[in-house]
C-alpha cells in the first residue's frame, strides 16, 4: 500500500523503495528515508530528536514542521494572541486526498481550516492545504494559503501571513557547508540587542558552516541551495519562500531546549525556506502557493554514522 494511514500518521512508500511519515498533528513530516543515485539503499534524512513529543502535546523538535501565520513571536496585529511560529504545527491537519499514486510520485494533501481553538486567538478566515509528494529521491511539500473572506472591500481584505517549512537536515553540523549565500543580506538572531538584531549583516562566506550557535535570517535569496558534508549533500529549492533561515543552536542554546536530545545539534541544519521578512498578502478568493523540493544530489554517509 503505497499510502497508510494509522494512528494520526500518513505513511507515503514509493515502489523504489523510499518512504515518507507525516503526523496529522501540525502535518509534519516526522521520517524521509531515501537512497541516492549511487546507493539505493534508503536513508533517513530529516532529524527527530528522540526526546521530540510525537503525541500531539508539543511542536514536534525535528522533520518539518509548518510555521503559519507567523514566524517567531507575532508581530503582525492580528497575531498577537498567537504563540512563535503560529499554530499551523500544533493543529491537528484533515487527511483530504491522494493526489497521485505511480512511479513518479507518491503524493497526499492534507488541509487545516479554523477550528474552534484557533478561532479563539486568530480571527482571519483561511484554508490551508500541504501538499507532500514523494518521488525516488525527492522530497516535495507545498503549502497552498487561500484566503476564503467572503468580504467585498475596497482595498481587499488581504490575508497577510509569513510562512516557513522548518526543515531538519540529518548531516553533522560541524561539517556541513551551505551554499550559496555569499553576499547576501541577513539578519542575525543571535546578537543580544533587539538594534542588533534589525541590522542587516552581509554573508562574506562562500559556504556558510555552523559550526557556532547560528540563527540567520537571510533575505530575497535566490531559493536553491546545496547543504554538502563529506560523503553527502541535500538540494534544497524554494519557491515562493523568499527568505532562508539556517539555524543550529549548538550546544550554548541547543541544552537549555526540553526536547533536545544530548549533542543532538551535532546532527541537523536547519535551512528553512520562507515568507518571514515583511508579510504575504493574498487576496480574498486567491491562493499563495510555497514550495520546498529536497533532492538527494550524492552519495550519502555509511549509514549509522550520524
Ligand atoms: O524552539 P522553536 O520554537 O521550535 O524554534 C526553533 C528556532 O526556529 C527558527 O529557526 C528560529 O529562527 C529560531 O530563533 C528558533 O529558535
Amino acid at each position: 500500500m503505497p499510502v497508510q494511514q494509522t494512528n494520526g500518521r500518513v505513511i507515503l512508500t514509493h515502489p523504489k523503495g523510499a518512504s515518507a511519515e507525516i503526523l496529522l498533528y501540525g502535518a509534519t513530516v516526522i521520517s524521509w528515508k531515501s537512497g541516492s543515485k549511487a546507493n539505493s539503499t534508503p536513508v533517513e534524512r530529516l532529524f527527530v530528536s528522540s526526546k521530540a513529543a510525537l503525541d500531539g502535546s508539543k511542536p514536534v523538535r525535528g522533520g518539518i514542521p509548518v510555521v503559519f501565520p507567523n514566524f517567531g513571536a507575532p508581530t503582525h496585529p492580528e497575531h498577537a494572541k498567537l504563540s512563535q511560529h503560529g499554530f499551523a504545527r500544533s493543529a491537528v491537519w484533515n487527511f483530504d486526498s491522494v493526489v497521485m499514486d505511480n512511479e513518479a510520485g507518491v503524493s497526499v494533501r492534507l488541509t487545516l481550516t479554523p477550528t474552534p481553538d484557533i478561532m479563539v486567538k486568530y480571527l482571519r478566515p483561511f484554508h490551508l492545504a500541504y501538499v507532500v509528494t514523494l518521488a525516488e529521491h525527492q522530497l516535495s511539500t507545498d503549502l497552498h494559503v487561500k484566503n476564503t473572506s467572503q468580504t467585498t472591500s475596497t482595498p481587499p481584505d488581504a490575508l497577510e501571513f509569513q510562512a516557513l517549512l522548518h526543515t531538519y537536515i540529518r548531516a553533522p553540523a560541524n561539517d556541513v557547508l551551505i551554499f550559496p549565500l555569499q553576499g547576501k543580506k541577513y539578519y542575525d538572531k543571535t546578537e543580544p540587542t533587539e538594534q542588533a538584531r534589525n541590522q542587516p549583516k552581509e554573508e562574506t562566506r562562500a559556504g556558510v558552516d555552523v559550526k557556532a550557535f547560528t540563527d540567520s535570517v537571510y533575505e530575497d535569496v535566490a531559493g536553491k541551495y546545496e547543504v554538502t558534508w563529506p560523503g553527502g549533500s541535500i538540494e534544497v529549492k524554494a519557491k515562493n519562500f523568499k527568505d532562508v533561515v539556517v539555524w543550529n543552536p549548538s550546544a550554548e542554546a541547543g541544552s537549555k531546549l526540553a526536547d533536545m536530545e544530548d549533542g543532538g545539534w551535532e546532527r541537523f541544519v536547519c535551512v528553512e525556506p520562507g515568507y518571514v521578512r515583511g508579510f504575504a498578502r493574498v487576496n480574498p478568493g486567491e491562493t499563495w502557493v510555497g514550495q520546498q523540493v529536497l533532492t538527494v544530489l550524492h552519495e550519502e554517509r555509511a549509514q549509522g554514522q550520524l
